[in-house]
């Protein structure tokens, strides 16, 4: 298993155990030393449990399939209630596990633990411990045991034989403003997801590769993602190198589509630990409803709210043109763009442009509400509404205004909804995050440090890159930091011809 690759999280996604001894159909995920500490911290699951075992043990062998039959609920992109517990094993008999079984007093085997995932990083547990979040599983030894025990903890009513997209447990309660923390779990896998969707359909070309230069910049200065921000500004510095605008100049269209596509597939828009397979926020509850286009409309908002005045023009129309040229639903993205072509003067302000983005949103819903009535293809738990509702926020809504019908007819306090969008997808959308440690003090500097860290490839110019970019702090950075990169190769060199003489 490579410690903290992509290998290791697509496991979780995809089952394929790859550890050593690990079947490849198992759904719990085999942790050793070097990924254990990762895989937790990075987690989108609520709660985790760790399973202490021997390879050798006979007992733990007889108790695999139990433990094997709870994880099948949890674990993978076939789970039934995914992104709730992170079903783990620990392999003591293993030498480089050593420490780490150690840590955990492991006195017999199997032994199961449970805990919210961080609470395992960098942790250890003592038998006669007072006060430790983490807690011994006592009573898990069959499956059933195991998931009664699950059951009382969380107050759940998981069953054995639950199948996918027929629970109940989704949490649709729209009047939860933190439920929305979530969503940057699925801001990241929109963003990939349409990273993805752009290689494998090949839409780089040369009409189209400006305008997703334009979306990079916005994603590597305003991603709500620290890991997006990076892996965007990764494939932003080397754009130029691998994709030059004169690729397409020959007449091998097709073989330099094909290029890029190669190329590009080697980047990890938002880290090796996306996609992971499953929604959080954006799940629905039925099959193949929601998803993706929910995630790509809370990217939108979030971008909104994070933008300064001055690039709110260049976020109208990066995000515009983004749609318009890889958003591969016909019907939406026809509909948007005629949205987007009914602006008729530019954008001077970050809060016109999020009210605008909200607004377009609406006049989706409301031709969506009457079109899924007809057609009963809503999702039965997120029926499309006219938003916020009043439950999210009272105030948005004028005293004096109509009863609610549709959004044109309600009387906005716009005041208000943008000071509801701010808080909802600005702060409230990372709290998450920030719990975990995973946002910088300062995003465009981490991204440049990580950079700086992270490639050690020659970094090549930003070009056509540079020549769109805005005067905002992080590009001015960004090309900053190209320029740097730019010193050194030249040192580089010199210092090779030096050498070679
Ligand atoms: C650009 C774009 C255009 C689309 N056009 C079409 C189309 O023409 N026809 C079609 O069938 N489908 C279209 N879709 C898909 C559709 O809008 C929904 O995304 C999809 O049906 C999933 O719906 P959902 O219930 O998850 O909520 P979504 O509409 O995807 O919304 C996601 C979340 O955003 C929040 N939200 C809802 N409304 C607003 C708002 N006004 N402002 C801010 N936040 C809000 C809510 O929390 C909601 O759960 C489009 C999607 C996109 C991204």
């Amino acid at each position: 298993l490579q410690a903290g690759s992509r290998t290791v999280l697509r496991d979780i996604g995809s089952n394929n155990g790859g550890g050593a001894g690990t079947d490849p159909k198992d759904y719990a995920v085999e942790l050793n030393i070097t990924n254990f500490d990762e895989v937790l911290k990075d987690t989108p699951a609520t709660y985790a449990i760790v399973e202490f075992f021997a390879h050798w043990c006979p007992a733990c062998r007889n108790y695999k399939p139990h433990y094997e039959k709870v994880a099948r609920l949890f674990n993978g992109p076939e789970a039934v209630h995914p992104g709730i517990i992170l079903m783990t094993r620990v392999d003591c008999a293993l030498k480089i596990n050593t420490k780490l079984c150690d840590k955990f007093s492991v006195g017999h085997y199997p032994m199961l633990f449970w805990a919210p995932p961080t609470k395992f990083v960098s942790a250890g547990w003592e038998p006669n411990q007072a006060k430790s979040e983490i807690r011994l599983i006592d009573d898990g030894r069959t499956a059933e045991r195991l998931l009664n025990w699950i059951n009382k903890q969380i107050g759940s009513s998981y069953g054995l034989d639950d199948e996918k997209f027929e629970n109940e447990h989704l949490p649709s309660n729209i009047s939860d403003p933190g439920q929305i923390a979530r969503a940057i779990y699925d801001v990241e896998e929109a963003t990939t997801t349409a990273f993805d969707i752009i290689l494998v359909h090949k839409m780089i070309k040369s009409e189209t590769r400006a305008s997703l230069i334009k979306y990079l910049q916005l994603l590597v200065a305003h991603h709500p993602s620290r890991r997006c921000r990076k892996g965007s500004a990764e494939v932003l510095v080397n754009f130029d190198d691998l994709c030059p605008p004169d690729m397409w100049s020959s007449d091998r269209h097709e073989v330099a589509t094909n290029n890029v596509k190669e190329v590009l597939s080697n980047f990890q828009i938002c880290g090796k630990e996306v996609p992971r397979g499953y929604w959080m926020f954006c799940r629905g509850s039925k099959n193949y409803t929601r998803g993706f286009s929910c995630g790509l409309w809370v990217l939108m908002h979030s971008l909104s709210v994070r933008i300064e005045d001055g690039e709110s023009q260049f976020a109208f129309t990066a995000i515009c043109d983004f749609i318009h040229n890889f958003f591969i639903c016909e019907e939406c993205r026809q509909h948007f763009y005629e949205m987007c072509s009914r602006v008729t003067s530019p954008f001077s302000k970050a809060r016109d442009f999020a009210l605008w983005l909200w607004s377009a949103h609406n006049e989706v819903n409301e031709r969506l509400i009457k079109e899924e009535a007809s057609l009963e293809t809503a999702d039965p738990k997120f029926p499309k509404i006219i938003w916020p509702p009043k439950q999210l926020c009272p105030s948005c809504y004028h005293p004096r205004g109509s009863k609610d019908k549709g959004s044109s007819q309600i009387e906005w306090d716009q005041d208000e909804v943008f000071k509801f969008l701010i808080s909802y997808y600005g702060n409230t959308l990372v709290s998450l995050y920030k719990e975990k440690g995973f946002l910088a003090e300062d995003g465009t500097k981490a991204t440049l440090d990580d950079l700086v860290a992270s490639t050690n490839a020659v970094v090549v110019p930003l070009g056509a890159a540079l020549a769109i970019a805005l005067a905002s702090c992080a590009f001015g950075a960004l090309a900053c930091y190209w320029r740097s990169q730019q010193k050194n190769r030249k040192y580089y060199h010199q210092l090779h011809s030096l050498k070679n003489i």
